[in-house]
This record gives structure tokens, sequence and C-alpha cells, in this order.
């Protein structure tokens, strides 16, 4: 059990920000909501959080719509600041944890470990506008997790963090999903999401247009990758296989899209013929390519729409420009 958005609408007058969404967060799965700028991410988190009501639809928890009480007990991380700017950082911190109910007492001492997490331990007694940008993202972050809370939503907490600060709070969401939280976080970093979560949303325009555990959703995409480093004169030999296509094509390095149905070995084998193989392996399609293929441009990781159809897709066939061409074709949506 876990959260459960269900049916979720919402428009800012004739704008319409949300479209039926739904979907669930696992207690213990880190999840991960994706989507371009503007799909309704932060729209939707507002909406979890009871700051704006859903024209229609619900957002339940354990089974149960969530009320006010249940939210109070909540951890929210906005994607804009909500900080006192004048405010010493371990003040900052005592204050929300207070905010919530904490003894004074209890806030401090959580206050105390969380920084010390979030390494910001020597900052206590400095101002809160002394910090810097990704300092301060780390402390909003301590100001919503100050009381342990049993849900955690975080707007793009990754957003502006160099990359130990992303290795220590990719540890800190972990930790807190293995201690059975229930959390979910929006994000543009789709190779650390991929690293990171479990499951995915990824909603565009309004609408989820992919939904479920990220391995299931790379393997499931109808798709293989097969990447090979040949040192062959021409990509002639490439045009006994029309069904593949060419995503990459840099130096002697190519990426090609293998359907289910053709054997990777034989396209490896006319590669080999044709001139020295180097190197190769065969990928899934990343995050970021299913995320290309479900919202920007059809038919770059050649994926497979979630209910399992395949795309019909402009990528490149051997021996054509090495760019994918993109279709006008609308990205695919979740019935
Ligand atoms: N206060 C507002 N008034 C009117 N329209 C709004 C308002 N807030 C958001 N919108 C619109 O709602 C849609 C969804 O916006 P939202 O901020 O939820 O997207 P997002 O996925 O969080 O984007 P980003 O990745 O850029 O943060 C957009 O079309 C946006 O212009």
């Amino acid at each position: 059990m876990g959260l459960e958005v269900r049916g979720v609408t919402y428009a800012f007058g004739e704008r319409v920000a949300l479209d039926e969404v739904s979907f669930d967060v696992t207690r213990g799965v880190l999840t991960g909501l994706l989507g371009p700028n503007g799909a309704g991410k932060t729209t939707l988190m507002r909406i979890m959080l009871g700051v704006l009501p859903p024209a229609r639809g619900e957002v339940l928890f354990d089974g149960r719509p969530v009320d006010d009480e249940d939210r109070r007990r909540w951890g929210y991380m906005p994607q804009e600041r909500g900080l006192y700017p004048g405010m010493p950082v371990g003040d900052q911190v005592v204050h929300f944890g207070r905010l919530h109910g904490l003894s004074r007492h209890d806030a401090t001492s959580r206050a105390r470990i969380l920084l010390e997490e979030l390494d910001l331990a020597d900052r206590w007694s400095g101002r809160t506008d002394k910090l810097s940008g990704g300092m301060q993202q780390r402390l909003q972050l301590a100001t919503a997790l100050v009381h342990e809370p049993e849900v955690i939503v975080l707007d793009e907490p990754f957003s502006g963090l160099d990359p130990v600060a992303v290795a220590s709070l990719s540890g800190t969401l972990r930790q807190r999903a293995r201690a059975g939280c229930t959390l979910l976080f929006s994000s543009h970093q789709l190779d650390l999401v991929q690293d990171l979560c479990e499951e995915i949303v990824m909603v565009d325009h309004g609408r989820t247009v992919l939904d479920g555990s990220v391995a299931e959703l790379r393997a499931s995409s109808g798709r293989r990758q097969l990447r090979l480093h040949v040192e062959a004169p021409s990509r002639a030999w490439l045009g006994a296989f029309p069904e593949v296509s060419v995503i990459d094509d840099e130096a002697d390095d190519l990426r090609l899209d293998v359907p289910l149905g053709t054997d990777p070995l034989v396209v490896l084998d006319a590669a080999r013929r044709a001139g020295r193989v180097v190197d190769f392996g065969l990928e899934l399609p990343t995050l970021s390519q299913l995320f290309l293929a479900a919202v920007v441009e059809p038919g770059v990781a050649g994926s497979t729409r979630p209910d399992g159809s395949t795309r019909p897709d402009g990528s490149t066939r051997p021996g054509d420009s090495t760019q994918p061409a993109g279709s006008s074709e609308p990205a695919g949506r979740r019935p």
C-alpha cells in the first residue's frame, strides 16, 4: 500500500493541466515523476499535498482518502524555496520541526542528525542566505524531512546539486525508502532516475504516458540496441537489415535499434564481415530514450507504448542520415 492517485483532473481556467491522471506510489519503492516542462508535475504534487483541490479525482493513502491531518505528517519540498533568508541554518530546521509538532528538544536533535547527513552541520549557526544555491537546496530538504514523515514528496530535489551532493541525497532517499517511507520525487535527470528509482510515472500534457517498473518498461519496449565499434569502409552492409534503425552513427561507433524478430548476432556477424569489430554490446533503451520516444520525438527509442503496441516510428533506416527523423505523430497515451 501507499499513495494512490485516481483520475485527478485540474485546469487553470481554460488550460487543462491534469487530465485523469492515475498511478500508485508503493510504500518502500522509490518512485520518480517525470515529464517535460509544463507537463503537470508540480500541479500534481500540489494536489497530492492538498495545496490545490482537484476538479475531479482523489488521492488515497493506504486505501482511504487523504485528509489534512494525514498531510500534516507528510514531508513536501516545493520547487521554489521557502526558507527564511536571515534565519540561522540550524534554527530554520528546528523551526520547521516545531511547526510539525515536535518538541524543541526532539526538533533540535533531529535537525543535528539531518544536517550532518546532508553535510551542512558546520553551517548550523550561519545565516541561510549565506549558503550557496545547492546548500540551500539541501537545507530545504532538511526542513521537509525533520519530522520523519512517512510520505515524502519532493519537487526536483536534485536540481542544482553537485555530483557529491547528488550521491549523498540519493543515499538519503534510498535509506528513507528502505525504512518504509512512501517516496515520490520529480526530476529531469533521467540517468539518475534510471539508477535510483524502481518505478516511474511519466506525464505529458497532463496525462500519464508511461507508468511502471523502470526495468520492465525498458525490457518491454520491444527493442534492443546493438552498440558496435566497427572499422568498415562504408555502411552498405546495413542495407541487408531494413528493419534495423540507426540511432547514432559517429566515426566508427554505431548504435542500432534492433527489433524483436531480428537476431542481433546476425547483425553482428554482418558487421564483422564488413570490417573489424573492436567493441560491441547489446543494451536496452535507456529511460532517456523512452522519455524521448514517449513525449518528444516518437521513433528515437523506437519504443513500444505501455500497452505493448509498437509505435510507428520515423527513425532513420540503414544508409540514411545519422539523425533519427522526427515524426509529427502525437505521443503515445495510456488509455
Ligand atoms: N498558477 C498557474 N496559473 C496558470 N497556469 C498554470 C499555473 N501553474 C501552472 N500552470 C500551467 O499548468 C501546466 C502544468 O504546469 P506545472 O508547473 O505543473 O508543470 P511541470 O511539469 O511541473 O513543469 P516544469 O518541469 O517546468 O517544472 C502548464 O501549462 C503551466 O503553464
